[in-house]
């Protein structure tokens, strides 16, 4: 069978659970720990060497990337999952397509940035964040989730049209990130948060609720983290990132 190699607190992670649950395609759950570290792990090391997740095995086939995988298991199991998944037809296709290209620097580089700074810079740079830095990175995912509204949703139900697609599961995800630190994005969109809603209730409320539980506890992750070691090794990146 299928394995996944997956820790439901990165975003990617949960797009690809999510749809295989929902769509319902087999596959083993491999937890891989990111507050544990074992993406570093030997054992892991093995599977890929990108050290990252989610990613899948099957049969002897190794696959990283999270949309890269959301295809092959939509394209794989095409005779039994529903086409609006990932849609047949060519401009519907494309138009998820559009999303899940445009979504990596944007949506996803902005929603990890807000999260980070609003979890994890205190204990790992030992001081507050900068206000006038935080502000920057509200602001940038802010015109994002614009773009996300008025260019991607627009008027339709969903991204592609009226059904849900693995566009709006990469979407929500990623939203999620910044919410699980109480930055509530949705309350002053109506828009938005009316399409949460129908994405929520598509992929089934208990199953979004089960997979985002660790995420909407983000901000107890840091201490988790303390004395392990992680922190310090995050240090250079954090450096790196938000100088
Ligand atoms: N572009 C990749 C991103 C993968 C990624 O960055 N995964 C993170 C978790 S969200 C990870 O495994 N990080 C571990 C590390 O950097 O040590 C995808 O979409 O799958």
């Amino acid at each position: 069978m299928m394995e996944l190699y997956l820790d439901l607190i990165s975003q990617p992670c949960r797009s690809v659970y999510l749809f295989a649950k929902a769509a319902g395609i087999p596959f083993e759950f491999k937890l891989i720990s990111l507050t544990a570290g074992q993406q570093h792990s030997e054992e892991f090391g093995k599977v890929s060497m990108m050290k990252k997740v989610p990613a899948m095995k099957d049969g002897s086939f190794v696959l990283t990337e999270s949309v890269a995988i959301l295809k092959y298991m939509a394209q794989k199991h095409v005779s039994t999952v529903a086409d609006h998944w990932y849609p047949a037809d060519l401009q519907k296709r494309a138009r998820v397509n559009e999303y899940m290209s445009w979504q990596h620097t944007s949506i996803r580089a902005q929603g990890s940035k807000v999260f980070l700074l609003r979890t994890m810079y205190r204990l790992v740079m030992g001081c507050d964040v900068p206000k006038e830095k935080m502000d920057a990175a509200v602001e940038e995912l802010n015109q994002s989730l614009k773009m996300l509204e008025e260019k991607f949703i627009e008027n339709k139900p969903f991204i592609a049209g009226d059904k849900i697609s693995v566009a709006d599961l990469v979407a929500i995800v990623e939203i999620m990130q910044p919410v699980g630190t109480g930055l509530n994005v949705f309350e002053s969109r109506p828009k938005l948060n009316a399409w949460a809603e129908r994405v929520k209730k598509e992929v089934g409320v208990k199953l979004f609720d089960e997979a985002h539980e660790g995420i909407m506890k983000a901000n107890s992750l840091p201490q988790t983290l303390e004395n392990t070691g992680v922190l310090e090794v995050m240090k250079p990146h954090f450096k790196k990132m938000f100088s």
